[in-house]
């Protein structure tokens, strides 16, 4: 099959895809072939529960749930992590096992029809969060966003010197990680308005959400053990579409000079499927918007094989829903499309790198996230506080309504899917949430 890319990067990138990643491979699971997200060729991996019972590890594949124990011809310790309400102790595993595993269900799902396969529609199923969470972190890629927002908190000074150099992050909260579906509730908080004398406590009024990839880390590096760039990917388990929703008045007046606090850690939602990283290898490509007259990178952030295709090209979606608007049975409206490879200055690779380079230690289920990702232009956004520049512009909603940012009611809905032509098209599925009024 045609790999991405050309001439050497083609071919670095052609070594990492194998007969998992046919196009044409055939799967026996009714509908699988045609689902849009999760053909064969995904396999994503996610916790479910039936009717109540115990939280088990599943496989979707089309609208099924595939249960993932008792696969044949798995090792012990696969068999064993896959036993587990978690996928922690599976991607503590070394990559290799987690490889043996997609080939197994590949295997498994495109021989002989299995008689008795357990498998549920996902619409019988309760989805859960994937992993225990041990720490999140969240990062700024997208330098778009990082010189719109930047604009609006620092009109003088949107993008810092530093942006180029390093990649930029701060250390978020694991406790408020949610699955998609889980309603957020409107925080409250303590803001300023430039023009008031004092500040004062009550309802977020600039509630606002941020279009993200997530990060799943997979394996461990010892405490003082930074991870070199060629090693990054063996430790990126899978991804996740990510809203990192965002209190704009209480970050305005709390974030500085430590960053980000009491205006982000309220909910972080995640779509339930971790994507692996091996499903994901046709859609690599070089990065874009690094250019030839920017700053060297550091010998410690930078190989051959990150700069021919350490970027990953995913198409995403952002789209709402308000109270009124499904009250009138009007459709989600789609506020901004783009893609991830025009988004974001920083590879995965080099944010794994960059966190162990101190010698922080990564462990399995630690969740990291990109930062917001906006393309170039307006209709490609990632945050309401962009597309209403800051609460002047507010956006058209169908049925007469506009939005500066989120009211009560709204359901905000982040759709990732990964599309090239000559490779199978996957999804990362869906990260939806509604807002509840404030406590
Ligand atoms: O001060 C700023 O420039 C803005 C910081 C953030 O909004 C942090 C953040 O969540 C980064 C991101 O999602 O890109
Ligand atoms: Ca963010
Ligand atoms: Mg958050």
């Amino acid at each position: 099959m045609a790999a991405p890319g050309s001439g050497q990067a083609g071919m670095m990138a052609e070594m990492m895809l194998d007969h998992t990643h046919d196009p044409a491979a055939h799967c026996w699971v009714p509908g699988a072939d045609a689902h849009p997200d999760f053909p064969v060729q995904n396999l994503p991996l996610g916790v479910y529960s039936i009717g109540g019972g115990s939280p088990r590890i599943g496989v979707a594949i089309g609208d099924m749930v595939l249960d993932a124990q008792g696969l044949p011809d798995l090792p012990g310790d696969v068999q064993d992590a896959l036993r587990q309400p978690t996928l922690n102790r599976l991607f503590a595993l070394p990559p290799a096992e987690r490889t043996r595993l997609r080939h197994a269900l590949f295997a498994y799902l495109t021989g002989e029809p299995a008689k008795h396969a357990p498998l549920h529609a996902v619409a019988d199923c309760t989805l859960h969060l994937p992993f225990t969470v041990g720490d999140y972190t969240d990062f700024y890629v997208g330098i778009h966003h990082a010189t719109n927002i930047g604009a609006l908190f620092r009109p003088d000074n949107p993008l810092l010197p530093n942006y180029r150099h390093v990649p930029i992050g701060y250390h978020g909260r694991a406790s408020s990680v949610r699955v998609s579906g889980t309603p957020v509730v409107r925080p409250n908080g303590q803001t300023k308005a430039p023009d008031a004398a004092a500040p004062g406590f009550g309802p977020c009024r600039r509630l606002d959400y941020e279009l993200e990839l997530g990060v799943w880390i997979a394996g461990d590096n010892e405490l003082g053990q930074p991870v070199p760039i060629a090693q990054a990917w063996d430790r990126i388990g899978g991804l996740c579409v990510l809203n990192d929703w965002s209190a704009r008045d209480i970050q305005a007046w709390e974030y500085q000079p430590l960053g980000p606090f009491l205006a982000k850690n309220f909910c972080t939602s995640v779509s339930p499927w971790v994507v692996t990283a091996e499903a994901l290898a046709p859609f690599r490509t070089a990065p874009r918007l690094r250019s030839a007259t920017d700053p060297k990178l550091l010998p410690y952030l930078a190989n051959e094989a990150d700069a021919a295709f350490g970027a990953l090209s995913l198409q995403t979606e952002v789209a709402l829903q308000s109270a009124a608007m499904r009250a009138a049975n009007l459709p989600p409206v789609v506020l901004s499309r783009g893609d991830s490879a025009d988004a974001m200055y920083w590879t995965l690779a080099q944010l794994v790198t960059h966190h162990a380079s101190n010698g922080c230690d990564l462990r399995a289920g630690d969740l990291l996230g990109t930062g917001t990702l906006s393309g170039p232009a307006r209709e490609s956004f990632g945050s309401l506080m962009e597309l209403s520049e800051g609460g002047k512009r507010p956006v058209p909603l169908p049925g007469g309504e506009e939005r500066t940012f989120l009211e009560d009611g709204d359901t905000l809905t982040i759709t990732v899917r990964a599309e090239r032509e000559g490779a199978r098209t996957i999804g990362l599925g869906t990260c939806t949430g509604t807002i509840a009024p404030a406590r």
